[in-house]
């Protein structure tokens, strides 16, 4: 799942940005760590003599498709009777799901396909009116970084197309169980000119953008996740699991008991004008979280921060070897990231990687426990299991990169 609503897909259609070299930093920071590159280590190369071996690099997230020709699309669909949506609905009547043909068999053939999720337990949240902003999700306990909020399957899924389309839209709504459709009926629409099931849709929908056996990108709508306002400092951050056909929430950093729970609905990475453009076109709300409500020079000063991360930083992680980096560059980032109140896992969790590592190498066993903590929560976050962080926080003398200055990398 794309962390946002579906305005997302406006991100790949941002010009790239010159430079920014003035970025406000401590003194002693040195130069930005324009240079800060990954790498993204073999398991070949790694010893196989120790009992834990160092979490691989994340993996990260396909950059979102541009927006392809949607008048031929329409065109054709209509025009096609393969191309019309099809409606499937599980035994248990819990959601429905439209699809092109050519899914519904390889998600049935699964062997875990549609059996009955695990979620917490007791769920941390309730859901309540929170002034200025409709309903929203607010914690009841402490949540701590990394921990599951909900796990929670579809009400409605279609191809991410679809939501422009009305006749479609409201095809599919015939086909919906009646608790379904009663509990999407209660859900916001901020589109009231458009259909009540369109406006739901175009309002609620998340990107999920890993649909097996899919080209498209489909979008969903969740019972409570649904209800999660936006912030651009959020606390919490969804997730789509194809495997389970679910979408899961969870913590991002600490969450208090009585905190509302948010993610963001852009990038993170946007200057303020451009989340605000975003947030107003597409869900028609202005942004008055803690960032937004910045004063206008310490505004400009996060803006910059958050705009070098996304389109310096962010690149050269992604594409380059981050191990021949020096160490004072991994503590730019940091501050960096800290600078620019940036918790997502995005910067965090390969920083907190190869931090781990270093101090592995280094033998330092309160540093490393601390990044692989901070890597197990990031990667509980991205990929929704703790990638093996775990072993390393409980045993990082076990692991290979351990006073190795070429382990685990
Ligand atoms: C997906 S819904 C979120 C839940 C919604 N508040 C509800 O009552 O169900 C998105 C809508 O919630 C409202 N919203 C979300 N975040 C907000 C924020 N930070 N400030 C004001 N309104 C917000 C906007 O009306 C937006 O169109």
């Amino acid at each position: 799942m794309q962390p946002g609503f579906l305005a997302n897909g406006r991100k790949g259609k941002r010009k790239p940005r010159t430079r920014i070299v003035d970025v406000q930093q401590p003194e002693e920071s040195g130069p930005p760590p324009s240079a800060i590159v990954a790498s993204t280590p073999s398991s070949s190369s790694m010893p196989t003599t120790s009992l834990v071996v160092l979490p691989a690099a994340p993996v990260f997230m396909r950059p979102p498709r541009l927006a392809g020709d949607h008048k031929g699309i329409f065109a054709k669909m209509a025009a096609d009777p393969n191309f019309r949506l099809r409606f499937f609905t599980p035994p248990d009547n819990s959601f429905v799901f439209a699809y092109w043909p050519d899914i519904k068999h390889r998600l049935l053939a699964r062997p875990d396909a549609f059996t009955p999720l695990s979620s917490p337990a007791r769920l941390p949240f309730e859901i309540r009116a929170v002034p200025g902003k409709g309903m929203g999700m607010v914690a009841k306990e402490a949540i701590a970084p990394g921990a599951l909020i909900v796990r929670e399957r579809p009400l409605l899924v279609m191809p991410a197309t679809v939501p422009v389309v009305y006749e479609a839209t409201l095809n599919g709504m015939s086909y919906m169980p009646e608790d379904v459709r009663s509990t999407y009926l209660t859900l916001a629409n901020c589109l009231p000119k458009l259909s009540q099931m369109s406006g739901i849709l175009n309002t609620n929908g998340t990107l999920l953008d890993d649909m097996p056996g899919q080209l498209d990108d489909y979008c969903g709508v969740f019972r409570n996740i649904a209800r999660v306002n936006h912030s651009c400092r959020p606390n919490a951050r969804p997730r789509w699991d194809a495997d389970l056909f679910a979408g899961e929430l969870r913590a991002q950093r600490a969450i208090a008991a009585g905190e509302e729970i948010t993610f963001s609905y852009t990038s993170t990475f946007l200057p303020s004008a451009e989340r605000q453009d975003i947030l107003s076109h597409k869900y028609h709300f202005t942004c008055k979280c803690i960032l937004c409500s910045l004063p206008p020079a310490l505004l400009a000063a996060n803006d910059q921060v958050r705009t070098y991360l996304g389109d310096t930083v962010l690149p050269s992680v992604m594409f380059g070897p981050l191990a021949q980096r020096g160490m004072k560059e991994f503590l730019d980032l940091e501050r960096m990231l800290e600078m620019g109140a940036d918790d997502s896992p995005t910067l965090w969790r390969p920083l907190a990687r190869e931090l781990t590592r270093r101090y592995c190498a280094e033998g330092k066993r309160a540093m490393a426990v601390k990044w692989a903590r901070k890597a197990m929560e990031m990667t509980l976050v991205a990929t929704g299991t703790d990638g093996g962080w775990a072993a390393v926080v409980e045993a990082p003398e076990k692991t290979d990169a351990w006073r190795s200055p070429g382990g685990g990398t």
